[in-house]
C-alpha cells in the first residue's frame, strides 16, 4: 500500500480543511490488510470521522449506475480543468492503493481468466474490460446519452496511457461511493478520502451519511465502538456473496455458514443488484422452496463442471506455488465457490432424508360419527 506516512499527510490536510479523524490507518489482520481503527472511544451516533466536502471529488454523475471507466474518464478531465482542484487533492491520491496492489475486473489479466474454472465468468470479464477500452479510445460510452466525452478526444490527454486509464477505473470501481437519491439530493458517486480507507464488514458500526449542516460527509458510530477495533461499514448487503466480492472488490469471505455465489442461484446473474435477497437457509433450509432434490441436481450438475476439487484447490494454496497473491485469491474464490455448493446439497439432502423418514405410509382412519375422513401419518 501506500506508504505508512501518507495516512498521517491525509490526516493533517483533512483537518487543516476541517475535517474531523478518529481514525488511524494500519494492518487490521495478521494478512496485512489495510484499514481504519478507532483512536479512540466512541458512544453509539458519535461522529467518528468528518470530510469536508470541498476534500471529496463529486464525480456529477446524476445516475449511480455508470460504468467505473466513465467516472474514470470524468475524473481524469479534472487533470486538464481544474487543475487546482487536482493539485489539492494530491494527498488524497497519495493514500491509494498503488498499480500493483488492486486488482478488479477492470485490470484481471488475461492468464489470471482460467484460473476462475467458468467460462462465463471469464467472458463477462472479458466485456468488461472491452468496455474500458471503448471508453478509453473514444469508440463508444455505455450510456447512450454520452454525457462524458472520451479523453480520446481530449486535448492534451495524449499521456495517458491505456494502462494508467485501466489504473484509475480499476480505483474508481473499488474506491468511490454511490448515494442515492433522497428528497433533497440527487444521486451522486464521488470519491471520499479517509472514509474510502474503511474496509467492508457484515456487521458494521459505523454508517456514512452527508452531512449538510456541517458540510461533511461523516461516518457515525452505529454501536459504541472501543478504542483500537476496527471501523467497517456496510458496502453492500450483496457482498456476502463472493463472486460480487471478487468481482467489485477482489475479496472473498469465508462466511460460516457459507453463501452460494450469486451466480449459482437459480435465475440470479453476477450483474443483478439484488440489495437484500433472502439468505441461503430461507431458501435451502428445512421446508424452504428450494430444499427440493431437484435443485440439489442443478447443484451437482454445476459442481461436476470444475476442473479441480476443492481438496485439490486447497493443496494448491497451501503448496506456497502460487507466488502472486492475485493467483491466491482467485484459487481460494473457486475453492469457497465450491464449498459453498457441496455444503448447501448436504444440507438439502439432509434434509430431504429426515422429512422421508417422519413420512411413513398414510392411513386414512374412519373417525366414528364423523361425516369426513381425518388422515393420520403413522411413524
Ligand atoms: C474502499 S477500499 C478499503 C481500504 C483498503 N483496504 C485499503 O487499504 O486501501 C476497498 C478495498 O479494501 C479491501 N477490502 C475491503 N473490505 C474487505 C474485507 N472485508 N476483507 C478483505 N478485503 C477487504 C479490498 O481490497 C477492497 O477492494
Amino acid at each position: 500500500y501506500a506508504p505508512a506516512d501518507s495516512s498521517q499527510l491525509l490526516s493533517e490536510w483533512l483537518v487543516q480543511n476541517g475535517g474531523k479523524v478518529g481514525l488511524e490507518i494500519g494492518a487490521v489482520n495478521a494478512e496485512g490488510l489495510r484499514g481504519a481503527v478507532a483512536a479512540r472511544d466512541f458512544e453509539e451516533g458519535e461522529i467518528v470521522a468528518a470530510v469536508p466536502f470541498n476534500c471529496t471529488i463529486d464525480l456529477a454523475s446524476q445516475e449511480a449506475g455508470d460504468t467505473a471507466a466513465e467516472l474514470a474518464t470524468n475524473l481524469l478531465r479534472m487533470r486538464f480543468e481544474d487543475p487546482e482542484i487536482w493539485a489539492h487533492m494530491e494527498p488524497h491520491r497519495a493514500s491509494l492503493p498503488g498499480r500493483d496492489q488492486i486488482y478488479n475486473k477492470y485490470i484481471f489479466q488475461m492468464e489470471h481468466l482460467p484460473l476462475l474454472q467458468d467460462p462465463g465468468m471469464e467472458s463477462l470479464i472479458t466485456r468488461v474490460m472491452e468496455w474500458l477500452d471503448e471508453v478509453y479510445t473514444g469508440a463508444t460510452t455505455v450510456e447512450p446519452q454520452y454525457r462524458f466525452t472520451s479523453l480520446a478526444h481530449h486535448p492534451g490527454a495524449a499521456d495517458i496511457s491505456r494502462e494508467d486509464f485501466a489504473y484509475y477505473t480499476s480505483l474508481l470501481d473499488s474506491y468511490s461511493f454511490s448515494f442515492p437519491a433522497d428528497e433533497s439530493h440527487e444521486a451522486r458517486r464521488l470519491m471520499l478520502p479517509l472514509l474510502d480507507l474503511i474496509n467492508h464488514g457484515g456487521q458494521p458500526n459505523v454508517a456514512l451519511k452527508r452531512d449538510p449542516e456541517s458540510s461533511c460527509y461523516v461516518a457515525v458510530a452505529v454501536h459504541p465502538i472501543r478504542r483500537g477495533e476496527e471501523v467497517t461499514h456496510l458496502y453492500s448487503w450483496s457482498l456476502e456473496r463472493n463472486d460480487k466480492a471478487l468481482l467489485n472488490y477482489f475479496f472473498v469471505q469465508d462466511a460460516e455458514p457459507p453463501r452460494l455465489c450469486a451466480m449459482d442461484l437459480p435465475g440470479v446473474s453476477v450483474w443483478d443488484t439484488v440489495e437484500s435477497p433472502p439468505a441461503d437457509h430461507e431458501l435451502y433450509g428445512p421446508g424452504a422452496p428450494l430444499c427440493i432434490q431437484e435443485e440439489v441436481n442443478r447443484l451437482r450438475s454445476i459442481l461436476v463442471m470444475f476442473p479441480t476439487g476443492e481438496d485439490q484447490d486447497a493443496a494448491l494454496l497451501e503448496s506456497g506455488e502460487l507466488s502472486d497473491w492475485r493467483e491466491r485469491v482467485i484459487v481460494k474464490f473457486r475453492m469457497l465457490r465450491k464449498r459453498a455448493l457441496r455444503l448447501t446439497m448436504q444440507g438439502v439432502q439432509a434434509a430431504l432424508e429426515e422429512a422421508a423418514q417422519h413420512t411413513g405410509p398414510r392411513v386414512v382412519v374412519p373417525i366414528a360419527g364423523a361425516t369426513c375422513f381425518q388422515q393420520a401419518c403413522l411413524e
